[in-house]
């Protein structure tokens, strides 16, 4: 079996090339660093340590690299020829991606059986969006023609996984957690061969869930501790009042996922104390700076705050501890994150109203828009 992944990253090599190497799978690494790629296709294997409570070392070897900038033919090949496709580049990037997929589908032969497409990025159903950039590459009508030649299902991947030291070479340290939901619909009665993913038939409720509780509070936790000074996400959990701030803000996104999702409550409480748990890992040196990198993305409609605020809104709630960690957010000022640098840029010329719109895309007849002007105006003149 063979899986082709875009991204050989912190999540790339420490959690999907992994989790795919242990399903047995030969790993062809496809990226655009060349210094990365280099390196890896000259090593044999690279080291994945799990820290936490239970501590553990993993070998990943039988795996390949190619520089998805410089030798797209080969990569558009090997994609011909795979079992699988993944992804973990950021949302952003999938575009990138999607003509070396739409290539690859054109080449591969109708007899082999349907490419199975999966972009692990956190957001909610990134690889419809992967979907859609490799129809608009082909065109609706040629996509018709190879369209049995692939198969898209949603995923949601949770691992933290923090930036590497410099000297860390290819070794990867991770978490010793992991999770990984894949919508099975449209797979039929052929799932990929991945013992340890699970598969539902609605992602909606995995994703929503991990997505506005992991990841609403992780950035919550950066952008607070950001504010405070503190350098990893670690240290901000610990400190009480950014503990408070973080799990009232969990207890605001338990109330919709609850209420969306008919989750138990008690389940959902222990998801969440489990994830505040998570984010106190002692041993992962996670920066406030990585957890609150693209404060435009973190910010947007759909995502870790104001998905949940806007839906609860709709619903009549003020997410108050939701509206405190938005305000949190538009302080990072990080110069090194361009998403923060031009956050900046926008707060400083646009008016509150021009600069909720433009940042969280919500519109002046949303019940949520009024409180974010509100949030907006006071990071403003507190400028
Ligand atoms: N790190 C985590 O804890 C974690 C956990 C779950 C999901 N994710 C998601 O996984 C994705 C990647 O995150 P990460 O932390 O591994 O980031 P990362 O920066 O460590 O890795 C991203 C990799 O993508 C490569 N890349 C960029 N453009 C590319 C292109 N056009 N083609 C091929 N490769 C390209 C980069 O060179 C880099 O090696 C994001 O969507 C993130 O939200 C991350
Ligand atoms: O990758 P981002 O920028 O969407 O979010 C930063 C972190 O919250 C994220 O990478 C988590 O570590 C991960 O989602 C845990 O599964």
């Amino acid at each position: 079996m063979k899986a082709v992944h875009f991204g050989a990253g912190n999540i790339g090599r420490g959690f999907v090339g992994l989790i795919l190497h242990n399903a047995g799978y030969e790993v062809v690494f496809a990226d655009v660093n060349a210094e990365l790629i280099d390196t890896l296709a000259a090593s044999s294997s690279y080291r994945v340590f799990e820290v936490g409570m239970a501590p553990k070392t993993w070998t990943v070897d039988n795996y390949r690299a190619l520089n998805s900038a410089s030798n797209t033919d080969a990569v558009v090949a090997e994609i011909a020829t795979a079992d699988i496709v993944t992804t973990a580049v950021g949302p952003s990037i999938l575009r990138f991606i999607a003509p070396l997929i739409a290539q690859a589908l054109v080449a591969r032969a109708a007899s082999l059986p349907p490419l199975q497409v999966m972009a692990c990025e956190n957001a909610i159903n990134a690889t419809d969006a992967l979907r859609e950039h490799v129809v608009s590459e082909l065109g609706a009508e040629v996509f018709v023609g190879v369209s049995e030649r692939a198969v898209f299902a949603n995923t949601a991947v949770d691992r933290i996984v923090p930036a590497q030291v410099p000297h860390a070479g290819l070794d990867v340290t991770v978490e010793d957690f992991f999770e990984w939901a894949i919508e099975s619909g449209p797979f039929g009665d052929s799932l990929p061969e991945i013992a340890e993913a699970h598969f539902v038939p609605d992602l909606a409720p995995f994703i929503e869930r991990k997505l506005f509780t992991v990841n609403t509070g992780h950035a919550a936790t950066a952008y607070l501790g950001y504010q405070a000074g503190l350098a990893t996400i670690a240290e901000a959990i610990t400190v009480p009042e950014i503990f408070a701030a973080v799990k009232a803000v969990l207890e605001e996104t338990k109330v919709l996922l609850v209420a969306k999702h008919e989750f138990d409550e008690d389940v959902q409480e222990a998801y969440l104390e489990k994830n505040l748990a998570r984010f106190a890992n002692p041993y992962l040196p996670d920066t406030v700076e990585r957890v609150g990198r693209a404060p435009l993305r973190k910010l947007s409609l759909n995502e870790r705050f104001i998905g949940p605020a806007a839906q609860l809104a709709e619903r009549g709630i003020v997410p108050f501890a939701l509206l405190d960690a938005v305000r949190a957010a538009l302080r990072f000022d990080f110069a090194g994150d361009p998403e923060a640098v031009r956050l900046q840029g926008i707060l400083s010329v646009a008016t509150a109203e021009e600069a909720t719109a433009e940042i969280t895309g919500l519109g002046p007849g949303h019940p949520l828009f009024a409180s974010v002007v509100q949030v907006i105006e006071s990071v403003q003149s507190n400028r």
